[in-house]
């Protein structure tokens, strides 16, 4: 979303009012009746200053789509950024002041032709003082926009029509290698609610198929219980896209995690994305070489039949997780609305 630089309303209304002056000085320099000239120029004062001022605004309202009719994983980012019923209500605003400029412009342009020319001037002030005062009246929802710029401009750009895997994982166990080993090129790098790196996207074309892989950095790296309600909403948005989720132990613990700590995270996971299947890694194997010697990962590695032990770092493993990848079915979310 490319929302457009927001203007503060003192130089919304300095924009109108210049290209207001200016358009009432070319008419100065017209041939028009003495009689008509003066309300001409004011006319034309008061009738382009509305529409600059219009123009801008219709300017912020397009770049910004329908809400409701964004994929519901937008409409979560837009919520947990910024807030949607503020946004909503700050286009609101906008486009309330959009409406009253336009009766305005009527108004006092009618006005303006229908009265003597004596009292053209004092109409074009009348109707700047209501335009101003309009202006002014959406002072917090500009205030917010420009928020929401700079929160909206690095919002992911996400393919709703790709198979989606999301990486979870303690951090250090080594997402952001296996990552950059499974697709390759340098992942995409967007902001993300709630956590400082931002949202890591790589894609991965097989077979004709388009995946993408999402690695979330401070949200799937740490136990659900400790999430505010605000890190759990995040959570469902993730939820909304997953249609596979990759959970990477480190298996040599060097993380700083325990087997322990990780399969409790693990499970926190299984919980919250309970409808969604999730493949299995074992990471850092080059470190541990050979299972069957270490009895501590044993009852880990025993509770899954089917885990893919890998070196990301040395690519060791990485076709094994590509092969699975083919596997992988798209969940069909029909209607959006099944998931509230
Ligand atoms: N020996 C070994 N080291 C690895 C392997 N994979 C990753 N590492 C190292 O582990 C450390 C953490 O790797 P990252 O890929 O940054 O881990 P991450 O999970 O993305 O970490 P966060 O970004 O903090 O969430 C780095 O020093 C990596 O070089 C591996 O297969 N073997």
């Amino acid at each position: 979303m490319m929302i457009p630089t927001i203007p503060t309303p003192d130089e919304l209304l300095d924009k109108g009012f210049r290209r207001g002056k200016k358009a009432a000085d070319l008419m100065r320099t017209q041939k028009i009746p003495k009689h008509l000239k003066g309300k001409k120029i004011e006319e034309t004062r008061v009738v382009t200053s509305c529409q600059v001022i219009k123009d801008k605004l219709k300017s912020i309202l397009d770049s910004v789509p329908e809400i409701e009719e964004l994929p519901m994983f937008y409409q979560d980012y837009i919520d947990i950024t910024v807030g949607v019923d503020d946004m909503k209500q700050a286009l609101g605003a906008l486009n309330w002041a959009y409406g009253i400029i336009t009766q305005l412009e009527k108004e006092y342009g009618a006005k303006i032709r229908k009265n003597p020319s004596e009292r053209a001037t004092s109409f074009q002030k009348q109707a700047y003082g209501r335009l101003a005062s309009v202006v002014n009246k959406i002072k917090k929802d500009l205030d917010f926009l420009d928020f929401a710029k700079a929160n909206l401009r690095n919002m992911p750009t996400i393919d709703f029509d790709a198979t989606t895997i999301v990486i979870a994982g303690f951090p250090n166990v080594g997402k952001s290698t296996l990552l950059k080993q499974l697709s390759g090129a340098d992942p995409q790098v967007a902001n993300y609610p709630f956590t400082t790196k931002g949202i890591q996207i790589g894609h991965v074309e097989r077979h004709w198929k388009h995946i993408q892989i999402i690695d979330t950095p401070g949200l799937l790296d740490r136990p659900v219980l400790e999430m505010n309600d605000i890190e759990l909403n995040a959570m469902v948005a993730l939820e909304h896209l997953a249609d596979t989720i990759l959970f990477i132990f480190d298996a040599s613990e060097t993380c700083g995690f325990s087997l322990e700590s990780q399969y409790n995270l693990l499970k926190q996971i299984e919980q919250v994305f309970s409808e969604i299947p999730i493949i299995y890694l074992f990471n850092k194997m080059d470190i541990v070489k050979d299972v069957e010697d270490q009895e501590y990962i044993k009852p880990y590695v025993d509770e899954f039949d089917d885990a893919i032990f890998i070196s990301a770092i040395d690519g060791e493993g990485i076709e094994k997780i590509s092969k699975k990848f083919d596997t992988i079915k798209k969940i069909e979310r029909e209607s959006e609305d099944d998931f509230y």
